[in-house]
């Protein structure tokens, strides 16, 4: 990506440090829409804080082992506290505002809580959800909405800095750099059960938030029957998360030799993938085989959903990312992807990955750069068509 801003400004303000807010609806939504930002921010000295409305409630446990429905609420705040100790946040709070529910709460209710604390912590900096709720949740947007609505009562009182988080919908394709990057490996690659079970998670989370744009399916391979056949062009790359599966090599006189067998924590069909060729084996399954099938996608509509979709205009980035026109601002947090990657493994009961667990040059490219519309200060209306 070419079009990034290096510059981390915190001496913008007249304040030192400058204090930035972000407030979401749910612990780790910080990391997900702004961690690399926060992360960033903080580490040149600004005063970061992070405000969720809820507790996390009503989330799925990805992981059993770390929570309860009981304990979940408590267990979410912890996370969200241990996620910002690895992005270097200021302070972490979790109000107790219904998960699943604040669409419903009158808005006046939520404008005058968040005009309450942004008196009370007087920021710079306001970061929370735009209109399109960063992944459409109706506790996402009713958030944004309301923080919005209370920086606009506030600016008449303080200057205010206002930027609505934007999702990325790269069109980077995890299937071809996962492919590259196992080709590349002396041996052949074999997750652990955690690696399996984490790239479950980090690929059909990562799809669905924008920051890859592949479709990532389950599938289910009956015994017997073909994940792949030689000599087929490659479009899916598999990863095997249980069952086995043979693979048998077509020779030119039609004989058929067994090579190899494989099981789960290992990729099927890098090779086509990473290289372009058609498949150079037939791969057929012995037992009932699932696997994590990684797609090219079509595009989605930028603005996530055909339920909401309206005529937007987007731009094209130099990587043939299509984002949204009104994207003001793009910060480089290719060096804060650690920080990013880690803060999300602290929301445990969501994110149950190993951090160390993905090749640092996908993570940059994948979290690299993050998105902004800047809504306040408004931007003057020009006067003229032409440059005066
Ligand atoms: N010797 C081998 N050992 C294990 N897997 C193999 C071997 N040869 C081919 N494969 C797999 O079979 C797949 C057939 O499709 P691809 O060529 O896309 O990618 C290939 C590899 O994933």
């Amino acid at each position: 990506m070419v079009i990034v801003a290096h510059n981390t400004s915190v001496n913008a303000s007249s304040r030192q440090p400058p204090r930035v807010l972000g407030i979401f609806a749910h612990p780790d939504d910080e990391t997900l829409c702004a961690g690399g930002t926060f992360a960033k921010y903080a580490s040149a000295g600004a005063e970061v804080r992070v405000i969720s409305l809820t507790k996390g409630g009503a989330g799925q446990i990805r992981d059993a082992s770390a929570a309860t429905r009981a304990t979940l609420r408590a267990v979410r705040e912890k996370e969200l506290d241990a996620a910002g100790k690895e992005l270097g946040l200021t302070e972490t709070r979790c109000l107790d505002y219904p998960d699943g529910g604040l669409s419903e709460i009158d808005s006046q209710i939520l404008v005058k809580l968040a005009s309450e604390l942004l008196s009370e912590i007087d920021p710079d900096v306001v970061v929370t959800f735009g209109p399109d709720g960063f992944s459409g949740h109706p506790d996402h947007i009713a958030v944004g909405a309301a923080v919005t609505a209370a920086c606009y009562e506030r600016r008449s009182a303080k200057s205010i800095r206002l930027f609505h988080c934007h999702p990325p919908r790269s069109r980077m394709l995890l299937r071809n750099r996962l492919a590259e990057w196992v080709v590349e490996l002396a041996t052949r690659f074999k997750g652990t059960n955690e690696f399996v079970r984490a790239l479950w998670v980090f690929s059909r989370e990562a799809t669905a938030l924008g920051y890859a744009g592949d479709f990532v399916n389950v599938e289910w391979f009956p015994s017997g029957s073909y994940l792949i056949e030689q000599g087929e062009a490659a479009t899916m790359m598999y990863f095997l998360l249980s069952g086995q599966v043979e693979i048998r090599r077509e020779g030119e006189d039609g004989r058929v030799r067994v090579v190899d067998r494989s099981g789960p924590g290992e990729f099927i069909g890098e090779e086509g993938i990473a290289t372009g060729q058609p498949r150079n084996a037939h791969v057929v399954a012995l037992d009932d085989v699932t696997s994590l099938t990684f797609l090219a996608s079509d595009p989605v509509p930028i603005d996530g959903s055909a339920e909401q979709a309206q005529p937007v205009v987007t731009r094209s980035l130099p990587s043939g990312d299509q984002i949204d026109a009104r994207v003001s601002t793009c910060i480089d947090v290719s060096d804060f992807v650690g920080h990013k990657i880690r803060a999300t493994a602290a929301h445990r009961t969501q994110y149950p990955i190993d951090p160390s667990m993905f090749a640092d040059p996908i993570l940059r490219e994948m979290f690299g750069v993050e998105y902004f519309v800047q809504v306040l200060p408004e931007r003057e209306l020009h006067s003229s068509l032409l440059d005066e």
